[in-house]
């Protein structure tokens, strides 16, 4: 007979869990172990309250009670630790129900609440609310049932009259309830938050409200049953993210798909965090072996590092074992190393190209074309497609060129481009571009292969390939990756944002033998930033369209945050050393913190050079943002808004968001000559600075010198007068 039982840890028990004395937590801990090895153990004095059949107490310590659901024969939950006077006080007080739409379990304390807050260490703003009218009065309670919202908290929800009131209630609400009212508070349409917040997390079958069994499986029963979870919280080892996911982001992780399937969203909606999980999902699903048959890939080197302290973090080195994480460039360059294809040349960068183009035309003496125009035009058409022949560079499309090209001037150029690879070639060097092209084409080669001899004369590469940052790889990656795993079920999972596109790389994945229509979904709710940082970051988006990697436009739509904070400081100076003095000042004002929770950007390497001196000039320890990454944990972090990406700050100083610094002097001369390169141009800095503004997860302060950019819409520069 079997003593056992199973414990799960409902996300918010969870919570007031952490909020415990580290030796109450060390107590639950026992708690539960004890629980499991034998919940009749009497020490634990398990009973049900007050003849309620689900709803049980257990004793954890003298001071505290554990409250359980009843899921099934020996299957518990634990949704919530209380005083043990709170427990026995007034039960009437704990509704829980399954939520007809999402099938999710929710437990809720119906009593007041006294001080919590949702949001971090800053104050919110006082918001007054002018009237006192309920703030949901405009919604009746069937429609707010329809949207998901929890049932037992109506009649509290028709009683807020303010946001202070509003933030209290949701602070122990269940995640749909507070995601639909932060919603509905926001303006937002009842259609539109009936599609954005409820549809991805509705159940995919028919809900039984009586079937507690079937409801803790869902994604919307945010729990673990993971021992090492408690242990993680004790030893303050554990991020929130490696165990509880919200239920659209489980949904993402655990659903079978088709085929390739793509998962957008706006920054710090997690799309790294799932990217992370579906790794984790596969592994669990593979045969055991010691390979490698999942890939997990993404754009530049420091990220892919961090992929992989991430993934040691949720996995350990079993998961880590089965998982060949490196960046793309890396990856192909591994290929061409492979199959020697590339023997003693040193891969120069690609931002090299038109000087090189420049240089070769002016050594030969080739005439006709211009040194930009031939880089542009070999990069992004020759390479990009991964053409391998003149035939194939006759017929291929020229998307966002501009120019349209006659057959004989085609030709010219591919003869050009023929000589100029030689003649990089006899110099030793070839750029990432051509190392990827080449790439490609041995993998493509190499699945052929594979394909032709029954039973596959060589073994594809992987079963699973992940890739994070998808917006930022080029065709020849695509094409390349897309030939290292075999067409089928879960092959390919791509999570990115092409609005954080930062490098010139655009696709239609659809052209390139990727094909996720249908399985196309996208995440809105940021864990990252407030939502004060997040409304003035989406107005420096304004007025530009961005695609979906795949032929089709995608939106931020829906994008949003429950977390609140100071609003943004928008502030000019005359002069580069005047704003100089800015930056130090705020730095004072935030209590000059150099334990690394603050970054400064900027857009250029030489503003960089001059920050960090001015930054020790006042003798604060300044530390640069390298290609790997910050170069010391601590001090203040300085860097070029490139380096960026994948980092997160508690504050941040953007600097020199300046008229000719954001975007770029230099691409003013594409305006006439090549307007569609000015737009992409355009739109990358615009991209760029809208990663910088949406790493801060507190507060953050944007600067300029002279005019401000012209991404600065005259809301945000009007700010300053305020
Ligand atoms: N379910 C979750 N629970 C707690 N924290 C989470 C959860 N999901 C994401 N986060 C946190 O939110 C932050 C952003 O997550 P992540 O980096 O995955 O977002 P992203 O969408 O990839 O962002 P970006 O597009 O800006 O790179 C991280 O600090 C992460 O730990």
């Amino acid at each position: 007979m079997t003593t056992g039982a199973m414990l799960r840890i409902l996300d918010r028990a969870d919570k007031e869990v952490m909020k415990l004395t580290r030796a109450d937590i060390g107590a639950v801990y026992e708690f539960m172990h004890k629980f499991r090895n034998n919940p009749d153990n009497p020490g634990l004095k398990l009973k049900s309250l007050n003849g309620d059949s689900r709803l049980m107490s257990a004793r954890v310590n003298r001071d505290y009670r554990a409250l359980l659901l009843h899921i099934a024969d020996r299957d518990y939950l634990l949704v919530a630790v209380k005083h043990r006077g709170e427990v026995y006080d007034d039960l009437s007080r704990y509704a829980y129900r399954i939520n007809r739409v999402t099938g999710g379990i929710e437990v809720v304390d119906l009593a007041p609440v006294g001080d919590s807050i949702v949001g971090r260490v800053v104050p919110p703003e006082a918001e007054p609310t002018p009237t006192q009218k309920p703030l949901f009065d405009a919604y009746s309670d069937a429609q707010l049932l329809e949207l998901g919202v929890s049932e037992p908290l109506l009649p509290q929800i028709r009683e807020l009259t303010t946001e202070a009131e509003l933030l209290e209630l949701l602070d122990r609400a269940p995640q749909l309830t507070t995601d639909v009212l932060f919603a509905l508070f926001d303006g937002k349409p009842y259609e539109e938050v009936l599609q954005q917040v409820t549809e991805p997390v509705r159940a995919d079958e028919p809900v039984d409200l009586e079937d507690f069994a079937a409801a803790v499986q869902r994604p919307a029963t945010q729990v673990t049953s993971d021992d090492e979870a408690l242990q993680a919280i004790i030893g303050e080892a554990f991020e929130r993210w490696q165990i509880f996911l919200h239920p659209t982001q489980r949904k993402l992780v655990e659903r079978g798909y088709n085929g390739p399937a793509r998962v957008g969203g706006g920054p710090g909606t997690g799309k790294t965090i799932v990217a992370l999980h579906r790794v984790a999902h596969l592994a669990r699903h593979l045969p055991p072996g010691t390979d490698k048959p999942i890939l997990l890939t993404t754009f530049n080197r420091n990220l892919a590092a961090d992929l992989r302290t991430r993934l040691l973090a949720l996995g350990g080195q079993e998961l880590v074992a089965r998982v060949d994480i490196i960046n793309i460039d890396r990856l192909a360059s591994r290929v061409v190393t492979e199959a020697k294809a590339g023997a003693n040349r040193n891969v120069v960068s690609d931002n090299q190209v038109p000087d090189l183009w420049g240089e070769f035309l002016l050594e030969t003496g080739a005439s006709g074309w211009d040194a930009d125009f031939l880089a542009a035009e070999w990069t992004q058409v020759i390479l990009g497609q991964v053409l391998n022949s003149r035939a194939e560079y006759f017929k291929a499309r020229r998307p966002n060129r501009g120019r349209s090209l006659t057959r004989m001037e085609r030709d010219q150029i591919w003869q050009l481009t023929e000589r100029f690879t030689s003649w990089l070639e006899a110099r030793g060097v070839w750029t990432w571009r051509q190392v990827a092209q080449r790439a490609a084409r041995l993998e493509m080669d190499r699945a052929a292969e594979s394909g032709e001899s029954s039973g596959g004369f060589r073994r594809p590469r992987y079963r699973h390939v992940v890739v994070d940052e998808a917006q930022d790889l080029s065709a020849a990656h695509w094409k390349m990756l897309r030939a290292m795993v075999p067409p089928g079920p879960d092959d390919l999972f791509l999570t990115g944002d092409t609005h954080q596109r930062i490098y010139d790389n655009h696709v239609t994945l659809g052209s390139l033998g990727i094909n996720i229509r249908g399985r196309s979904s996208r995440l809105t709710l940021s864990y990252r930033t407030t939502r004060q940082i997040l409304a003035d970051a989406l107005q420096i988006m304004t007025g530009e369209v961005y695609d979906d990697l795949d032929g089709g436009e995608e939106d931020l739509a829906g994008y949003r945050s429950l977390l609140r904070g100071a609003r943004p400081v928008f502030h000019g100076a005359a002069t580069w050393t005047q704003e100089q003095d800015l930056i130090v000042t705020h730095l004072r004002s935030w209590g000059n913190p150099v334990d690394g929770s603050l970054a400064i950007c900027v857009p250029t390497r030489e503003l960089a050079a001059d920050v960090l001196s001015r930054v020790e000039a006042e003798g604060l320890p300044a530390v640069e943002i390298g290609p790997d990454g910050p170069k010391q944990p601590d001090g203040i972090h300085v860097g070029t808004m490139h380096r960026f990406k994948g980092l997160e700050y508690q504050r941040m100083i953007i600097a020199g968001v300046s008229d000719g610094l954001v975007p770029r002097q230099v691409i003013s001369r594409y305006r006439d000559s090549d307007p569609k390169r000015y737009q992409r141009e355009r739109q990358r800095d615009r991209s760029l600075l809208f990663v910088a503004a949406t790493r801060p997860r507190d507060e953050l302060a944007v600067f300029w010198h002279g005019t401000p950019s012209p991404f600065l819409t005259s809301r945000l520069v009007q700010r300053e007068a305020t």
